[in-house]
């Protein structure tokens, strides 16, 4: 006693975190020179345009214009993304001293779990992150769970009933062998039998088989496509879904499947469960829902008169928890003594459990995870962010070794492509209303804090200037049109630094996260794929619902694929397989740049002309070579493969045409 006592005392004085500069003074010195040779260059390329530009009437003076935008847009936007590098800082925190402090003060913590369809988010895989949840290493009266279902599915209902069953023997089996992930089903894939540990053996193999017959219950009940009439007779909460019931029609439905305040509500060994409440809110036809902001903010209201905990943590249904201590990790920036009241959330980044090894469609890329209740708009998240930011509230972004919660990537390029329009058409939206983070943020938030914020709402419109880049100079290099300067003229230094300098840069820290080569590589393309594409669409559609044309919708990123193109996946092979717009573009630009790089080798080869003529070639040669390197996989999509995942050749031909198109029109 005395001595918990005497710790507690010398505890008490010390933060529950630490913040510290990510990296030594001199490595930031040494960025903030090279960065500054960067912004010289870039700001001598937008002078060698301004001097160079060619007079009214001179062939390519607007693609000249066009090449000066993408290069002013590029130019402002990389000073934007400073913002991000300028003072990275580190935050750690001290779940121990949290412990030894308020082990017994601990507040309740709402968890929020939305799923929206349960063909798209099988019952199977939401039922694994809501075990996670229920398994955190917290005291379990304290702990609620909510699941939020906008599909309105009696199987989801029923995957959760048999949830409140099996958790009495989940839990006390994952805490009493401290095991992680507490994600049931990732749990007995990941670990074989450890046969050294004999009581695990056994006690694994039971729960196993256990849970396997649950799973096996669930996904018969789903094939069958309909709930038998003697498990419908188990529960009462059954009787909400009567003939009437529509997926965007029907009255609220609560039901509590696992009461703490219940005495009975224990698990096989006698301890408590946490709270379980299945929630599929109110939904007519005629009254806009608001996707996941809409969910989140029905889970507020419905908690705060069953647990009402002033904790609340928001998963998404394919988003399982893969530290059990993660919950305290966060609490240590709520409960600091100093600096604790000034936090509003703690982000994580998102991070995915089925990522490949060269990570193909650059899936790791995008960076936080929070909570968010902003209506009308398909990123809440973001803007619900800023606007608590704005109020005077911290954010914590928390980026622990060990991951804290896995959810699944996108598999298919298709997949990926709406996904990424999805995020880029939210956050450009975001960037054109009331929110935009450099109003709204004015004087509320840093200068950096307001750019941070822009480095993603600024996606769409960034496209333009790639598209441009990967357009206009192999059109020029066709027509013989001069678009950058001759390779021996002092003018194409700042270009060849620019471009040098970034991608050196980029793939030294890469590395230097623990990225491969190729998976470094992967990004490059995936990154000219979103922007060409998905961005680029993205800013189509804002701008004409921006005119009232249109009107928000949310496409569900898909959680489950079959085996051909999982196997396809697995081995790294990107997937086309459909025909869509997206991919038109994509192998339009690809055929294109081989086109036109072919033709330029063939001016550069029959040059007669004095040596300085055909100089101005080899630039945009250089740039449609790197297209083609980075599009390899794109001719073997449209030309080579016989597999289903390959360019249907309604694609190819549509591609071909577009290209002979655009060869043949003239070049203003
Ligand atoms: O009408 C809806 C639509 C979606 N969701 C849920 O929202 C979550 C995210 O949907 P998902 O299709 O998986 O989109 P992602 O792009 O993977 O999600 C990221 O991007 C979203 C914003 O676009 C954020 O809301 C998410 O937290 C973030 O993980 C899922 O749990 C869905 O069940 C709903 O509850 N109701
Ligand atoms: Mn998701």
């Amino acid at each position: 006693m005395s001595t918990e006592n005497g710790a507690r005392e010398e505890n008490s004085g010390r933060s529950l975190f630490e913040t510290k500069a990510a990296e030594g003074g001199s490595v930031a010195a040494a960025y903030k020179v090279f960065a500054f040779t960067v912004l010289v260059s870039i700001v001598l390329i937008w002078l060698y345009r301004l001097t160079y530009i060619p007079g009214v009437g001179e062939p390519g003076r607007w693609v000249w214009i066009g090449m000066f935008v993408s290069e002013l847009l590029f130019g402002f936007y990389w000073i934007i993304t400073q913002s991000a590098r300028w003072n990275v800082v580190q935050r750690i925190p001290f779940k121990d001293r949290l412990s030894l402090r308020y082990e017994d003060k601990l507040p309740d913590v709402d968890i929020f779990i939305c799923t929206a369809d349960h063909v798209v988010e099988p019952p199977i895989m939401v039922i694994d992150t809501v075990l996670s949840a229920m398994s955190y290493n917290y005291p379990p009266e304290k702990l609620s769970i909510y699941l939020s279902d906008d599909g309105g599915s009696e199987f989801t209902f029923y995957a959760l009933l048999e949830v409140s069953d099996f958790a009495k023997y989940w839990l006390p089996f994952c805490k009493k062998f401290k095991l992680e992930p507490r994600a049931p089903a990732v749990y007995f894939k990941r670990n074989i039998l450890d046969s050294h540990d004999l009581v695990l053996a056994q006690e694994e193999s039971k729960v196993k088989k256990l849970y396997e017959d649950m799973a096996s219950r669930i996904e018969t009940v789903v094939e069958e496509g309909g709930i038998p009439k003697e498990i419908k007779e188990k529960h009462k909460g059954f009787s909400e879904w009567n003939s009437l019931i529509a997926r965007n029609d029907h009255q609220s439905i609560v039901q509590i499947l696992i009461d703490r305040r219940n005495p009975n509500s224990v698990d096989i060994d006698g301890h408590q469960l946490p709270t379980l409440v299945y929630l599929s809110r109110e939904k007519r036809p005629q009254r806009p829902h608001h996707f996941k902001a809409g969910s989140m903010n029905a889970l507020i209201r419905v908690s705060s008169k069953i647990s009402n905990a002033p904790i609340i943590l928001n998963l998404d249904c394919d988003m399982y928890s893969n530290d059990s201590d993660a919950l305290r990790d966060s609490l240590c920036f709520f409960m600091d003594e100093k600096q604790g009241h000034r936090t509003s959330y703690v982000q994580y980044p998102q991070r995915y459990h089925n990522i490949t090894k060269h990570d193909i469609y650059s899936s790791v890329a995008r960076v936080v995870h929070q909570m968010g209740l902003v209506y009308g708009c398909p990123v809440e998240d973001i803007v619900t962010g800023l606007a608590i930011q704005c109020r005077g509230w911290r954010p914590i972004y928390h980026n622990p070794s060990r991951y804290a919660f896995l959810g699944i990537a996108a598999t298919t390029l298709d997949q990926s492509l709406v996904q990424s329009k999805r995020w880029s058409e939210g956050m450009f939206q975001i960037f054109l209303s009331k929110y935009c983070p450099f109003i709204y943020g004015h004087g509320k938030i840093k200068l950096g804090a307001q750019m941070g914020y822009c480095i993603y709402l600024l996606w769409a419109p960034i496209s333009l200037g790639t598209l441009c880049y990967a357009v206009a100079p192999s059109l020029c290099l066709l027509h013989g049109i001069r678009i950058f300067p001759e390779v021996s003229s002092l003018w194409f230094l700042p270009f060849a630094y620019v471009f040098v300098a970034k991608y050196a840069y980029g793939l030294a820290e890469a590395l230097s996260c623990g990225d491969t080569l190729k998976s470094w590589w992967n990004s490059q393309r995936i990154w000219l794929f979103r922007r060409t594409t998905a961005y680029f669409l993205a800013f189509i559609d804002t701008v004409i619902r921006q005119l009232g044309l249109s009107q928000t919708t949310f496409v569900l990123t898909p959680k489950v694929v079959d085996d051909d193109v999982m196997k396809r996946y697995e081995n790294e092979i990107l997937e086309f397989g459909s025909s869509s717009i997206m991919f038109t573009i994509i192998a339009t630009i690809a055929l294109l740049n081989l086109f036109s790089f072919l033709l330029g080798i063939r001016r550069v080869v029959l040059a007669t002309e004095s040596s300085r003529a055909f100089q101005q070639f080899i630039p945009p040669i250089i740039l449609s070579g790197l297209l083609i390197m980075i599009n390899i996989p794109v001719y073997q999509a449209l030309f080579f493969r016989t597999d289903k995942g390959r360019m249907p050749s309604s694609v190819l031909w549509k591609s071909v045409m577009i290209v002979s198109l655009a060869s043949l029109m003239p070049i203003y």
